[in-house]
């Protein structure tokens, strides 16, 4: 089981590199289809995301979060359950067990959802000066990577690139249901509800997730069981969302997960923070799977993201 969730060297196509050799694409693209058709999941190394832009990620949404809950209130996200939507959610607000059809209470867990280009009724933390703009720093660096992830996908799977990757043009910029969420799991509180979870176990509902962890906790299903994805330095887990499962016809997995509470008392008595990029297609993309095949319907983004959502608010 060790070689699950494989480790994937992206040096050759890492952010900033230029005129990579057809070979090196080539081989990149073996490794990331074996990992999305296998366990949908994989670590990558050498990405071009330093890890001083994560942490400097992680301290910037810290100091959102530590900001009396009044505060946070002003940024509250929409209680709009139709689609992502930017801003702040508390403690239990969001179950995700929806998404798989468990039912558990609340997560353990706080988040900043960051969906931009925001709308005339949502802002930035202005308590926070440099938020605003490392967010938005990290998120060009997370859409960058995930293009050349898109890229190497479209190639894996016989697709025309260019084509595929237009598919995703209004990415942070337009009709797009693609965010960036900064999640802050509190140390576990002496009482925790039966089954609660500090994230229910689902899958990812968008086309592909990056996601920077700085502590154990993280499982990955295998089918009966399920196996730790620990933080290992360096690196970003990268998995398949349920969007591009379909679109692929079940090619690509989206496999599911869950945020585990710690056994031991020491666990308990710590945080556990993570940075998640959950990558979309633009809304008015009609999912026809790419294969020509007619395992699912067409169905246009928007529609499917709004049918998902609808499970995770309480
Ligand atoms: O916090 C994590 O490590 C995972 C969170 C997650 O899977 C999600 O928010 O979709
Ligand atoms: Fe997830």
């Amino acid at each position: 089981m060790d070689d699950y969730i494989r480790v994937i060297d992206f040096s050759a196509y890492s952010l900033g590199t230029e005129n990579i050799a057809e070979a090196d694409l080539e081989a990149l693209t073996q490794e990331l289809m074996h990992s999305f058709t296998t366990s949908g999941f994989a670590y990558l190394k050498n990405t071009g995301i330093t890890q001083q832009e994560v942490d400097e990620m992680f301290d910037v949404n810290d100091r959102f979060y530590d900001l009396p809950a009044e505060i946070k209130e002003k940024y509250a996200r929409a209680q709009d359950t139709s689609r992502e939507r930017h801003g702040w959610a508390c403690i239990e607000r969001e179950s995700l067990s929806g998404l798989s059809g468990v039912d558990r209470p609340g997560d353990l867990k706080e988040y900043y959802g960051i969906k931009i280009p925001i709308t005339d009724d949502e802002s930035w933390p202005f308590e926070v000066p440099e938020f605003e703009e490392t967010c938005l720093n990290f998120y060009a660096a997370c859409k960058t990577l995930t293009f050349r992830m898109l890229e190497l996908i479209a190639r894996g799977l016989g697709i025309e690139v260019a084509g595929f990757l237009d598919m995703f043009k209004h990415m942070g910029t337009g009709p797009n249901g693609t965010n960036l969420r900064s999640l802050r799991y509190p140390p576990v509180p002496d009482v925790v509800k039966k089954n609660q979870l500090r994230c229910a176990e689902h899958t990812d509902l968008g086309c592909i997730t990056l996601l920077f962890q700085d502590k154990p906790g993280l499982e990955v299903s295998t089918g009966d069981d399920f196996v730790s994805a620990p933080p290992i330095p360096g690196t970003v887990v990268v998995n398949i969302g349920d969007m591009l499962q379909r679109w692929t016809a079940d090619k690509l997995v989206s496999t599911i997960h869950r945020v585990m509470i710690p056994e031991t008392a020491e666990g308990r008595g710590e945080g556990r923070r993570s940075i998640a990029f959950f990558a979309h297609a633009d809304s008015d993309v009609q999912l026809k799977c790419l294969d020509g095949s007619d395992k699912y319907e067409p169905m246009i983004a928007r529609d499917y993201v709004k049918q998902k959502l609808n499970t995770t608010y309480l």
